[in-house]
């Protein structure tokens, strides 16, 4: 039986997932030493077993090294297989160099966790201008899609909706969330000018003011993206909107401006966050139910320096 093994903050997803599946839920402890470093003992046997690290990777920065030693140890213990379960994947966003000298951190992120992982199971990774994961992360990956979870609680709680992405990047799972719902859609127009500054252009919206708005996006962090379109649309008109985002970032006070302004706003549990209302549990549970569903895993040894060598995709 897999064993679901959660990092600090993530036990109660692990325990949906590990329930929703049918999965063994394993423990670890961790904790600082006095001179600040990380102390990770797994209180599981791993011995020929199938583990899944399950870490959302919102700031993940001071957790990080922790995940890694997690790892290593769990394969240094016997486990056949070490997965990373991670329903939101951090570091996508920097995926080329804006200014000269900056780091294009995604990929020695990715470089990281393909030397520390089998594979990688992950929800809705922000993909602006890699292809797929494929392009980025060196072992299997899954990318899963939130998007019929998000249209079956849009179709259950929402009524007269309109889905509305708030830029052209969107336009795609969109029109899958409305195809779903049997709803309408339209698009904005984004035009990002900083880290915090976003610009949304609308087109006229005069024919949609009985309707629900409905604006989904994949990450909200500044929040900036769902704020702005929110103002732009009341100026015309419509109603408050609902918001639903996939990935409950929320940088400081993003949550609380945007819920101001808005009828409702939720999201899935990739990020645990107040407005989580919808559980990827069960999706990530089916995935790693198909022994198939991230490819074939590689092979790793471990050879007597210690030395990870890797056979196998990837
Ligand atoms: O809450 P916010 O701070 O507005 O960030 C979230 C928005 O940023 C991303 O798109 P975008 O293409 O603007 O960002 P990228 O350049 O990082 O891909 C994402 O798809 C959201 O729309």
């Amino acid at each position: 039986m897999r064993l679901i093994v959660p990092l600090p903050g993530n036990e109660a997803f692990a325990e949906r997932l590990a329930t929703a599946g049918g999965f063994e839920l394993g423990r670890l402890e961790t904790r600082r030493f006095p001179d600040g470093e990380s102390y990770v003992r797994h209180l599981s046997d791993m011995a020929g077993r199938t583990v899944d690290l399950v870490c959302s990777l919102a700031r993940p920065d001071p957790g990080f090294l922790s995940l890694l030693f997690a790892a290593d140890a769990a394969r240094d213990l016997g486990a056949a297989q070490v997965s990373l379960v991670a329903p939101y994947l951090a570091y996508m966003r920097q995926d080329r160099r804006f200014k000269p000298g900056e780091a294009v951190t995604s990929r020695p992120f990715a470089r990281l966790l393909s030397g520390a992982f089998d594979r990688l199971i992950t929800v809705d990774p922000h993909l602006h201008r890699y292809p797929d994961l494929a392009a980025l992360y060196a072992i299997p990956t899954a990318t899963l899609h939130a998007a019929p979870v998000l249209a079956d609680w849009i179709a259950a709680e929402v009524p007269d909706a309109l889905i509305i992405g708030p830029d052209e990047e969107s336009e795609q799972w969109v029109a899958a969330v409305a195809a779903r719902v049997g709803a309408p859609h339209i698009v904005l127009r984004k035009i990002r000018r900083g880290d915090r500054e976003v610009e949304i252009v609308l087109p006229d919206l005069g024919a949609w003011t009985g309707r629900r708005p409905v604006l989904i996006d994949d990450i909200a962090s500044s929040g900036r993206t769902l704020i702005e379109a929110a103002r732009r649309l009341q100026a015309q008109g419509l109603k408050p909107p609902v918001c639903v985002v996939v990935h409950a970032v929320f940088a400081d006070n993003a949550f609380e401006e945007l819920a101001r302004i808005s009828d409702q706003v939720v999201s899935t549990d990739s990020v645990p966050h107040p407005s989580n209302a919808i559980s990827l549990a069960p999706l990530l549970a089916s995935a790693l139910r198909e022994p198939d569903a991230a490819g074939p895993a590689r092979r790793r040894r471990r050879s007597e320096s210690g030395a990870v060598t890797t056979e196998g995709p990837g």
